[in-house]
């Protein structure tokens, strides 16, 4: 497929997420980071008739996207407490049926992961490419961010739960050493086996605890971030938006929800269709 395909792709999709979940009256908005979200930008932009919203950025490159566009960003921690986001979009890398997804090719997942959990609804944008049943399938590893100083125990302890070969990130210039998170941490790409879902645990297709090799997504992603020296894993999973929001309207932002995973997934498709993958539980 062409870059014209996969940048038509983005664009059907972006436009039909931001059709389909931005409230043009809405406040505060949060925004993703990577090539797919510009698209998402330029469709909000169209469509806001609120000269007050604010935009919450995931980082320096998302930042410099919301300006660029000529809108205002506020920066994640000038939120006042008891104030959620009224929806937040991003990009992923992969993403599976159970909308578990695949984040941090950019680097970004730490803050990409605050602002989906702050938002009432996060909602993720990609083409076809991200598109896949399990997580694992076309894109290779795992995204973790960790403090610089911990990278030896981090990478030997990955290999214990079975990462093949982690890897420290490197700039594109390789002599530049490792690239480094708008934290000033560092980034591990981890290869799995390609991860189970709650589904293939019933079904006896693997333990998903490691214990025989296998993974479940939750799984892997809690024993990931279990390790010292781990700031943020780039596993969206855990309860879904909907599951979150129930939670929030009940104790109020203050509840530490898992509200990880998107409600709904857009995937531009190479003929140009969009197709949706939305939250079932
Ligand atoms: O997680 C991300 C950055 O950390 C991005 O959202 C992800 O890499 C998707 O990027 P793109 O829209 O360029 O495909």
């Amino acid at each position: 497929m062409t870059d014209a395909t996969i940048e038509s792709a983005k664009r059907a999709a972006a436009k039909q997420a931001v059709a389909d979940y931005f409230d043009p009256t809405a406040s505060n908005v949060g925004i993703g980071s990577g090539t797919t979200i510009v698209y998402v930008v330029d469709a909000i932009k169209e469509t806001s008739t609120n000269p007050a919203i604010r935009f919450v950025p995931t980082g320096y490159q998302s930042r410099q996207v919301i300006i660029k566009a000529g809108l205002t960003p506020i920066a994640f921690d000038s939120l006042p407490e008891d104030v959620l986001l009224d929806v937040a979009f991003d990009g992923a890398d992969e993403v599976d049926l159970e909308l578990n997804c695949i984040k941090g090719g950019g680097a970004c997942l730490f803050q990409e992961k605050l602002v989906a959990e702050r938002a009432r609804k996060f909602v993720c944008v990609a083409d076809y490419r991200k598109k896949q049943d399990r997580l694992l399938t076309n894109w290779p590893t795992i995204p973790i961010e960790v403090a610089p100083i911990s990278v030896p125990t981090v990478l030997r302890s990955l290999r214990t739960l079975g990462s093949t070969k982690p890897e420290l990130r490197t700039t594109l210039l390789e002599k530049s050493g490792p690239l480094k998170t708008d934290q000033d941490f560092f980034i591990i790409d981890a290869p799995f086996d390609k991860l189970l879902i709650a589904e293939d645990v019933e079904a006896g297709k693997g333990k998903g605890d490691g214990s025989d090799g296998t993974w479940e997504v939750n799984k892997l992603s809690a024993a990931i971030k279990g390790l010292t020296g781990v700031l943020e894993v780039g596993i969206f999973s855990g309860l879904n938006g909907p599951d979150a929001e129930a939670l929030r309207s009940t104790d109020g932002v203050k509840t530490v929800t898992s509200g990880q995973k998107p409600v709904a997934v857009y995937f531009g498709m190479a003929d140009g269709s969009v197709e949706v993958r939305t939250a079932t539980k």
